[in-house]
């Protein structure tokens, strides 16, 4: 069985092919990233592994169910997201409450935007604490979210995901806005949480091939609503299919399981 399985996939919207035939196979214990141009259908293409929408053609399981035959909200429980588009999450709402870094990741556990403290045990209290120390920020437990970092808030929010003990996380464009550490030190996080917990699965989406993080096994290529190349990561990003995938010719550099790519001049 496969954490996420996409055959003969399209997604349309009125008058635009958002994706269009699209086969994909995730695997237990693989980590994904998924790259492409603005607009290829990166997020459409999570929205459909996180159980956020439909096919308008085509099957899509997750976690052994078929989108449209399973109840949307009970499957999104063991799926950890992180996104900035689908905003699952009031931040504003933590914000006004002066929810502590703390707060945001409990509420993972009941997946609201206000704290149920009645469902708050002192497990849950260490076990978010316990997740908070996994993306590096201990001390970050009783500051205020309102008055956290950007770097800060994305590592707050992947602890918070990863609360439900999810069996897959997703990351939409996680390093998005992120200055220079702050992006090293998320790529870390990710990095460690792959090697700390061998039968999480994980998605990530960007647009730079310096934010893939090392422990990435397979990568996913989109352009234009159709995927070019999928499969293992070695095999996917070559600066053949990297230069087709972005619309210029790039080179294509590795470097301590790292990549990096500019254009050729
Ligand atoms: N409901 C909609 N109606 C019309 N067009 C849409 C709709 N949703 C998305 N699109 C368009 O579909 C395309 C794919 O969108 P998507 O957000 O999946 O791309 P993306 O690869 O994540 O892009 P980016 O890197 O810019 O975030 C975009 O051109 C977007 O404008």
């Amino acid at each position: 069985m496969h954490v996420v399985e996409l055959e003969g996939v399209g997604v349309r919207v009125v008058g635009k092919t958002l994706l269009d035939a699209v086969d994909w196979q995730v695997a237990y214990g693989d980590h994904w990233v998924v790259l492409g141009p603005n607009g290829a259908g990166k997020t459409t293409l999570l929205s459909l592994a996180a159980a956020v929408r439909h096919p308008t053609v085509g099957a899509v399981t997750v976690l052994g169910h078929r989108l449209g035959r399973v109840d949307l909200r009970e499957l999104r429980r063991h799926i950890g997201l992180v996104s900035s588009d689908q905003a699952l999450v009031d931040e504003d709402l933590m914000e006004e409450e002066g929810a502590t870094a703390q707060t945001v990741v409990l509420t993972g556990h009941t997946g609201t935007s206000a704290p149920l403290w009645d469902r708050y045990g002192e497990a849950e209290r260490e076990r978010a604490l316990r997740l908070l120390a996994d993306l590096g920020c201990k001390d970050l437990a009783d500051r205020r979210f309102a008055v956290c970092s950007q770097g800060e808030r994305a590592r707050i929010r992947v602890a918070r995901a990863l609360m439900g003990d999810p069996a897959v996380l997703l990351l939409d464009e996680p390093f998005a806005g992120l200055d220079l550490p702050a992006r090293e030190d998320l790529i870390t996080a990710v990095e460690n949480l792959a090697e700390t917990r061998p039968v999480l699965t994980t998605v990530t989406v960007t647009h730079h091939l310096e934010e893939v993080p090392s422990t990435t096994t397979h990568a996913l290529l989109l352009r234009e609503g159709r995927v070019l190349a999928a499969g293992p990561v070695t095999d996917v990003l070559t600066p053949g299919h990297l230069s087709e995938c972005f619309g210029l010719p790039l080179h294509v550099d590795r470097l301590h399981g790292r990549w990096y790519a500019r254009s050729v001049r």
